[in-house]
């Protein structure tokens, strides 16, 4: 048995023996968690219900030298079919919330979903999420990626965010890596967390881009790859009926425009204001929608959706991508940028096979 295999089964009952209906799960398949439906297995998942269990997994994790993967609420992520070998963690558990109705302060756990977050501050008669009422997702996710739609932006409204910074080395490593740094090289793409490193962290409008926040792992920042555990959010005040009705039409506006009619995962391209055309419209007009590869599908009636209009493999939702943006480069010079982003082991595809 490898080393690595050993260390999943020392993981899996540490957690089970301290507490017995750990949600914890080997060799299980990560299509339920995506928006897409797709995806192979992830080798243990772990699913957190409270901060405490969320924690004391990390800490395992330290001592064991594993490595991490965060999976949000899987609205903007491609699994590979061959899956992720490795830990993968859902923060989807995590859901304590926090009102503070004189401040107007919202202080929520990542693992909200989106729309029910949305629903929540409208009730409170609370502006600022109602934006994102129908986008799939979580609010980690949201915060990561600075989810941006209805002229609504999350930057507009994070004031501080509770993470944990990634080490790129396990602890064990460290002194290596600072002596040589050829261990920190090694160990590039691995994430663990320290939970003693818990802390807020203000944000201000220079962190945050166009669908782009220092949490990116390539941001070069100090939060690259931080774990987002909870957000604390300045809304408005503003009449719930008003709010409703706004959250309602965003709601009705993506379910005309075809966003939940298969599994997909929303817009799978950036817009870029230089093309001077939403990327929809600029894929449409070379009449491309309806394209089709295996079981993925670009949508007929949506020319930035991508569909598994049934049985569609990741790959082949990659390939039909890959295939639209040689297109759009050819006979535009555009450069689509995916907003979606590819989890697991993609050799096999990039490779060209
Ligand atoms: N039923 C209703 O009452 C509805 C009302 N609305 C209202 O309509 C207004 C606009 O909503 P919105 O979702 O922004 O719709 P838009 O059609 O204005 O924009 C849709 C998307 O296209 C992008 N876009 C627009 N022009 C360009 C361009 N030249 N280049 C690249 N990208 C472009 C926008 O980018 P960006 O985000 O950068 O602007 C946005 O992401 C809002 O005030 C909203 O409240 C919207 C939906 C339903
Ligand atoms: C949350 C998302 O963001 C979404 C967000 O929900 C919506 C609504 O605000 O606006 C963006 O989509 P989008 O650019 O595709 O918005 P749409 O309103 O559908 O399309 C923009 C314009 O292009 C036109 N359009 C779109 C598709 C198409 O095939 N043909 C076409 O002409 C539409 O008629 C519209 O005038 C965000 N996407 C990006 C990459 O910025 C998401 O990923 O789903």
């Amino acid at each position: 048995m490898s080393r690595q295999k050993q260390k999943f089964i020392e993981l899996y009952q540490c957690l089970r023996q301290e507490t017995p209906d750990y949600p914890v799960f080997p060799d299980i398949s990560l299509a339920p968690f995506t928006t897409f439906a797709v995806g192979g297995n992830a080798d243990l998942l772990l699913l957190p219900r409270h901060r405490r269990e969320l924690l004391r997994a990390l800490e395992l994790c330290e001592q064991l030298e594993l490595p991490l993967i965060v999976l949000g609420g899987g609205a903007n992520v491609l699994v590979s079919d061959i899956g992720i070998r490795g830990v993968v963690l859902s923060l989807c558990g995590l859901q304590d919330i926090g009102w503070n109705s004189r401040d107007f302060l919202l202080e929520a756990e990542a693992g909200w979903d989106m729309s029910q977050i949305s629903g929540y501050s409208v009730r409170q008669s609370a502006a600022g999420l109602h934006h994102f009422y129908g986008m799939p997702g979580s609010l980690g996710g949201a915060v990561y990626m600075n989810a941006r739609c209805y002229e609504g932006e999350m930057s507009e409204i994070v004031r501080r965010v509770l993470c944990i910074p990634r080490q790129s080395v396990p602890p064990a490593r460290e002194a290596h890596a600072d002596q040589g740094g050829q261990a920190e090289q090694a160990d590039k793409a691995e994430s663990f967390y320290r939970p003693s490193e818990l802390r807020w962290v203000e944000l201000g409008l220079g962190d945050w881009h166009y669908k782009y926040s220092h949490f990116r792992p390539d941001s070069g920042h100090a939060l690259a790859g931080a774990l987002i555990v909870a957000v604390e959010l300045r809304l408005r005040e503003q009449s719930q009926s008003g709010l409703e009705r706004e959250m309602h039409s965003f709601l009705e506006d993506r379910i005309v425009k075809g966003h939940f009619r298969a599994p997909c995962g929303g817009s799978f391209f950036k817009n870029d204001r230089a093309f001077g055309a939403p990327t929809g419209q600029i894929i449409d007009g070379l009449g491309l929608k309806g394209l089709r590869h295996g079981g993925a599908q670009l949508a007929p009636w949506h020319g930035n959706i991508i569909i598994n209009a049934g049985r569609a493999s990741a790959g082949e939702i990659w390939q039909l991508s890959c295939r639209i943006r040689e297109e759009v480069r050819q006979r535009t010079g555009f450069e689509l940028e995916p907003e979606v982003q590819r989890l697991g082991d993609w050799q096999l595809w990039d490779s060209g096979h």
